[in-house]
């Protein structure tokens, strides 16, 4: 046998060698899904397959030039000639050479993100001019979700619309001109956005005799990360592997977790369902140890490709479940654990706490900075750098102390029709008048956007009159801020979930002074105990990938994880999978953290969806801390 072959087991060889045709190599956690794509690209170029045969396709660049890299090494072969890279970028090539047929010039340019928000927002302000102002319409970046994931779905905008936020349904209208003019607007200027890229590729591969001479170019396509792709990126590939017919796709169902942005877990299935699919699996699982590959064979998810792994590291310790009280304790128990595993000698570095969304990691970032364990956040920011923080924060350090500018300007900014100028006037004349003025009679001088400065002050002498700092928050939160934040997010859900929490940890100060300072002093971390190094506290959805010897998954709660917004649109399949990927993370220590008693409002009604109630007893030791 030649030596790279050796350097896999049975089922990856088998894997390697067979898949011909149509083929699916089915994947389980950590069993090397990586190692199989790139060792099939190996074995390809060995016998002989040009690179300029093969089209690799992969969700990152980085991953596709890994690959290749490792293939070089191993081959000595020069890789010059293959295709490879992201969905869009293989979109991108097809693209070019005809623009024409979908009514493109060659040159086309690509708008990114920022620069497809931008050209929304400048359409969005033309449309809105005709028919006047709306008080609370979505913002150039809600329409951009709402676009795309009607792109990306194949839905229609009011499909989108529904599942976005049904609110808008009564502007669906409006926001059709805004798409077409959009539309209109891209064409124009010769350019296209991320999505129009697949769309387009697959428009023009509709076309017999394209689809021929694209499709014979490449004799194999290689696809990782099979399960996360969407209705248009299933359609390219099918298009163009149309003529060789030699696809190797490599997929780990239970782990398709994006579908909210359009991704389709039935692709896996539909692939599957042609007749003369040859199936593969890989069931080898390298990472955890054999108590929590237990618990993963317990755990998979509904509806997935049957899979049973195998460990090959073996422990003697369980994975565990810690039953809190709620979430102040739960921070306090998880802090304290750290503590303890980082004095029994295991790495900072090598510990991470996962949930299920950003808000419920607050108490802990709390918690963790005040027992002065430094952490990174691998999904997004510290919680009280976010900017929806920072706006409530701002109002409430404008009661604290109105002398302050930043506050005043930020606060301004809020309000539709302030631009930077006036905005930086208010907090001069805020600046004189705090002096001699409760906070509520500040701007009552001011002579600029009468509107809006009528209703900042309103806001601020209400919140005033509020007696606890949970109250001025409700009170903003209910009063404007919940849908300044739906109007301007499209991720409004998971920011709602913060400002709820952060109302919920007020609830714990008498002081506006000392919740402030806490919120802001705790930050600076001195670092004693792990010097220099970090913990990581993390979402799932962007621990995918990754491992760690230790890991906590929190919030473990009806509602919370399984989230509230998933029960409510049916989808615990999806969260069954999140769980999935929680789970499959750690080599070593696996914990999962509940609480009796959490705060979530949710958690009674959502009782029946309790992942930790499914997991067989005997496969975990549980400890119960709650008071
Ligand atoms: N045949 C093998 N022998 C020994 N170790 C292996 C073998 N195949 C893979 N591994 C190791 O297993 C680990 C897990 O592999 P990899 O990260 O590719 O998993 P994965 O399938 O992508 O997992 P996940 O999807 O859960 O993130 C890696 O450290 C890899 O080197």
């Amino acid at each position: 046998m030649e030596d790279y072959l050796q350097q896999l087991d049975d089922e990856q060889r088998t894997a390697v060698l067979k898949s011909a045709g149509r083929s699916i190599i089915i994947a389980g956690p950590g069993s090397g899904k990586t190692r199989v794509i790139t060792y099939k690209l190996l074995h390809l170029l060995k016998t002989g397959i040009k690179p300029s045969e093969i089209l690799l396709v992969t969700f990152t660049r980085a991953a596709a030039n890994e690959m290749i890299d490792r293939a070089r090494m191993l081959t000595g072969i020069d890789l010059e000639g293959i295709t490879a890279g992201t969905f869009h970028h293989i979109c991108n090539l097809i693209l070019r050479r005809y623009a024409r047929k979908v009514g493109l010039f060659p040159n086309f340019t690509i708008l990114d993100e920022e620069d497809s928000k931008s050209l929304i927002k400048h359409v969005r302000t033309m449309v809105l001019e005709r028919t006047g102002e709306i008080k609370h319409f979505p913002s150039h970046g809600v329409l951009q979700k709402i676009f795309s994931y009607a792109t990306n779905t194949m839905s229609t905008l009011h499909s989108a619309l529904l599942k976005i936020n049904p609110k808008y349904i009564d502007y669906e209208k409006i926001i059709e001109d805004i798409y077409r003019e959009y539309t209109i607007e891209k064409r124009n200027q010769n350019c296209v956005d991320y999505d129009d890229l697949l769309v387009f590729a697959v428009q023009v591969l509709q076309d017999s005799d394209i689809r021929l001479r694209e499709s014979r170019k490449y004799k194999w396509i290689l696809v990782d990360e099979f399960q996360d792709t969407n209705i248009l990126q299933l359609n390219l590939i099918e298009l163009l592997s149309s003529f060789h017919k030699n696809i190797v796709v490599v997929a780990d169902d239970s782990q398709s977790i994006y579908s909210f942005r359009g991704a389709r877990y039935e692709n896996v299935r539909d692939f599957m369902k042609i007749d003369g699919t040859k199936l593969f699996k890989i069931q080898t699982n390298y990472r955890s140890v054999e108590p929590i590959v237990k618990l993963i064979n317990a755990t998979i998810p509904k509806r997935s490709v049957p899979k049973v792994l195998r460990a090959v590291k073996f422990s003697d310790q369980k994975p565990i479940v810690i039953k809190t009280s709620d979430r102040q304790e739960e921070a306090a128990y998880v802090s304290k654990q750290i503590l303890r595993l980082i004095e029994q000698g295991f790495d900072p570095e090598e510990i991470a706490v996962l949930y299920r969304s950003h808000s419920h990691s607050l108490e802990l970032q709390i918690e963790l900075s005040k027992q002065q364990i430094d952490f990174k956040i691998l999904s997004g920011i510290r919680f009280t750098e976010t900017a929806h923080v920072k706006d409530i924060i701002a109002f409430l350090r404008i009661i604290q102390n109105p002398r302050e500018k930043i506050s005043w300007i930020r606060v301004a900014r809020l309000f539709p029709g302030i631009g930077a100028k006036t905005a930086s006037n208010l907090a001069e004349h805020a600046y004189g008048a705090a002096l001699q003025n409760d906070v509520s009679s500040i701007l009552d001088g001011f002579s600029q956007k009468k509107g809006q400065i009528l209703e900042i002050k309103k806001l601020l002498s209400e919140m005033q009159e509020e007696s606890t700092v949970s109250d001025k928050i409700s009170f903003l939160y209910e009063s404007f801020y919940q849908q300044y934040l739906q109007d301007n997010y499209p991720d409004y859900k998971e920011r709602q979930q913060d400002i709820e929490r952060l109302i919920e940890v007020a609830l714990r100060y008498n002081s506006l002074e000392h919740f402030l300072s806490d919120l802001t002093v705790n930050e600076d971390v001195q670092n004693n105990v792990s010097k220099g190094q970090k913990i990581t506290l993390t979402t799932v959805h962007q621990a995918k990938g990754l491992e760690w010897d230790v890991v906590f998954v929190i919030s473990v709660n009806p509602g919370d994880f399984p989230s509230y917004y998933a029960l409510m649109e049916n989808n615990i399949d999806e969260e069954e999978r999140i769980f999935y990927v929680a789970i499959t993370r750690p080599r070593k220590l696996l914990y999962l953290v509940t609480q009796q008693y959490p705060s979530s409002p949710y958690m009674y009604w959502a009782k029946a969806v309790d992942f930790l109630q499914k997991i067989p007893e005997e496969l975990v030791d549980i400890y119960d801390t709650s008071y």
